[in-house]
């Protein structure tokens, strides 16, 4: 089931949550809505599954594939929820929360009870917990309550599933596991889902394109690939990962900062570099065009990378480069051993750079 918004804005009292927007997600598709604290992703989330009305200046219109929604109560748009507080009901067995809804339908459309065993039972297996439909909510982990919250909004085999911030108070551990286990389960059962997370590394793992958002606006709607790879402005730059910045004067195709130097085809001015993490490449002697002395402040050798900080005079803010173990133990790397950074490549975003500092304060604040 495709989702088409076009033109929803949302107004709270004369605060605006969300400007007028467009957005079209695809049938089948796992979209996730990505921004800071604030910046409209459950509003815009709750307006999709008619929790929450837009504005009605300017009129906007939702649709779900040829349907017309805009007027449609929560309980007719045919939406399954989770949210991040399990919200099962606690009184009832794994199995009696699955079935709920099932049994609270019309009894001209209720399944029978021999049909609506079948079809839990059918969902538990898919979440794995059919051995534990007698046990009660309290008997489960966090990621346990948190499969039943699914299996229970697949039961009425909704066209959209919407989940807000759905692992959001779990572990980082089961947190991993929940994200590739909804994804497999996405491909599986192949319905149109569009969750909310402020997390960068989930929203670019799990999703098929991520909506990135910020001040009750659409900043890029892509691939995770094309987001990290071809940001449109700097604050999706900014937003999707650690950045380390040189600012300094360009002089002659130089740019300059302290005792720093980097040859640069730009023009003359004051400048500014973004690099990424895995942009910076540590060597043991300048080369001919980079000349930018670091020392080492801190090592973190855990994981795929090692992740290593480096400060100098000429910095105002650490920089942080992520280098291969091979590397690491190849220049011997210790706490207070110097170095030069030479960048592989680097960005800029010249045009935005005032704007995009005062909206970055703004979502800091
Ligand atoms: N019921 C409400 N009444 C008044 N203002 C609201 C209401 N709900 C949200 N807002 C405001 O609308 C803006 C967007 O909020 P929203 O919850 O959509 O952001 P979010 O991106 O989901 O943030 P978070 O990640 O913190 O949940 C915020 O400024 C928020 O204070």
């Amino acid at each position: 089931m495709s989702i088409r918004l076009q033109n929803v804005a949302k107004h709270f009292g004369n605060s605006r949550a969300l400007e007028p927007l467009n957005l079209d997600i695809r049938d089948g598709e796992l979209v996730g809505l990505l921004g800071p604290s604030g910046s409209g992703k459950t509003t815009l989330l709750r307006i999709m599954a008619g929790l929450e009305s837009a504005d009605r200046e300017p009129a906007g219109r939702i649709q779900f594939g040829d349907r017309d929604v805009t007027n449609l109560h929560v309980r007719d748009r045919r939406v399954g929820f989770v949210f991040q507080h399990y919200a099962l009901f606690r009184h009832m067995s794994v199995f009696d929360n699955v079935a709920f809804g099932l049994t609270v339908m019309p009894r001209k459309s209720r399944p029978t009870s021999g049909e609506i065993r079948a079809r839990v039972h059918r969902l538990l297996e898919m979440v794995q917990l059919e051995q534990l439909a007698n046990r009660y909510p309290a008997q489960l982990s966090g990621g346990q309550q948190q499969r039943v919250s699914l299996a229970r909004a697949l039961a009425l085999r909704p066209d959209v599933l919407l989940l807000d911030e759905p692992f959001g108070a779990l572990d980082a551990k089961v947190r991993q596991e929940l994200r590739r286990w909804l994804r497999h389960l996405h491909d599986e059962l192949n319905f149109t889902s569009v969750f909310v997370t402020h997390d960068q590394e989930e929203a670019l793992e799990l999703s098929d394109r991520v909506v990135v958002m910020s001040n009750g606006r659409i900043e890029q709607i892509d691939t995770p690939d094309a987001l990290y790879r071809a940001p449109v402005n700097r604050f999706v730059f900014e937003f999707l990962g650690d950045v380390n910045h040189l600012e300094g004067s360009v002089r002659s195709g130089v740019l300059t900062c302290g005792d720093a130097s980097l040859k640069v085809a730009l023009p003359d001015g004051e400048d500014e570099l973004l690099l990424r993490p895995h942009e910076v490449e540590l060597v043991e002697a300048p080369t001919a065009d980079a000349h930018l002395p670091v020392t080492v402040t801190a090592i973190s050798p855990v994981g795929a990378e090692v992740r290593v900080e480096l400060e100098a005079d000429w910095l105002g803010e650490p920089w942080l480069a992520t280098i291969r173990h091979a590397d690491f133990e190849r220049l011997n790397l210790a706490r207070g051993v110097r170095l030069f950074a030479v960048p592989r490549r680097w960005h800029r975003f010249p045009e935005e750079r005032t704007a995009a500092a005062m909206s970055l304060l703004e979502t800091v604040s």
